[in-house]
């Protein structure tokens, strides 16, 4: 777009709040996790009073970024930026993170490659499934329409879809989608051998959901490493033990 590159006040702010002084320090915090090594992953936010999408450049250290590398897009009009910092192009999840925002009204979406993630993928197929573990209670809940009705309770199963990895991150689209559409209790889908994608109303939402989730998968391969299930009853986890000693 003409004139792109001009509206840097749109990501200049002294408010720490401001989605693009956000992106920059939840990406420093992501990497301290190690979510977000080597360039991978990242984290889009969504201004939804003043209809504005905001996504980090591609390929770059992501705990190195600036706001004015930031880039903007208008929400109701997603083939256009409003702002292109020169010499970046923007982060090749950008049609993963408006698919959160368009088929589940997101208002952030992070990806990230957690090795939690990754081993989970590598030890179920096309789901994940855990319960009976009180950090789950941080997790929303949704109705068959996608729609939260509040939080899940300590014995809900929660389940995350699986779908295959792509040579190119843009080709996971369509799988992310149908997965969204099929699992409308999800705020997450994770992508085998790659990481996860988690969304949530706003951005502290879904950092949270993120940190619940991120928790559980690495729970879940300790649980594995022991020979406990993920979905074992309460009190069953005593047989598996057991089971180990022999
Ligand atoms: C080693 S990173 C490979 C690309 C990737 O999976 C990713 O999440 C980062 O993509 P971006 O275009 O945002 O740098
Ligand atoms: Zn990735």
């Amino acid at each position: 777009m003409i004139g792109a590159n001009k509206n840097e006040h749109l990501v200049i702010s002294a408010d720490p709040d401001h989605p693009a002084n956000l992106i920059c320090s939840l990406c420093k915090n992501f990497y301290t996790n190690g979510w977000v090594t080597g360039t991978g992953g990242g984290i889009s936010i969504r201004d939804k009073p003043n209809n504005l999408i905001y996504l980090a450049p591609s390929g770059v250290q992501k705990e190195r970024m600036l706001p004015e590398n930031i880039f903007v897009k208008h929400f109701d009009h997603q083939d256009q930026y409003v702002r292109v910092p020169q010499g970046l192009k923007p982060s090749a999840c950008t049609p993963l993170f408006l698919s959160s925002y368009n088929l589940r009204d997101a208002g952030s979406c992070i990806h990230t490659h957690s090795q939690a993630a990754v081993m989970v993928s590598l030890l179920h197929g096309a789901e994940f499934r855990i319960s009976n573990i009180e950090q789950i209670k941080a997790l929303p809940k949704f109705n068959s329409e996608g729609k939260k009705i509040g939080y899940m309770d300590f014995h809900d199963e929660l389940i995350i879809p699986i779908i295959e990895n792509t040579p190119f991150e843009e080709d996971l689209t369509g799988a992310l989608q149908e997965a969204i559409k099929k699992y409308p209790g999800t705020t997450a889908v994770l992508v085998r051998r790659h990481g996860i994608y988690v969304w949530g109303e706003d951005v502290w939402k879904a950092k949270v959901y993120n940190e619940a989730i991120d928790y559980l998968l690495e729970l879940a391969v300790k649980m594995y490493g022991v020979g406990i299930p993920t979905t074992c009853g309460i009190g069953e986890e005593k047989q598996y033990l057991k089971n180990l000693q022999n």
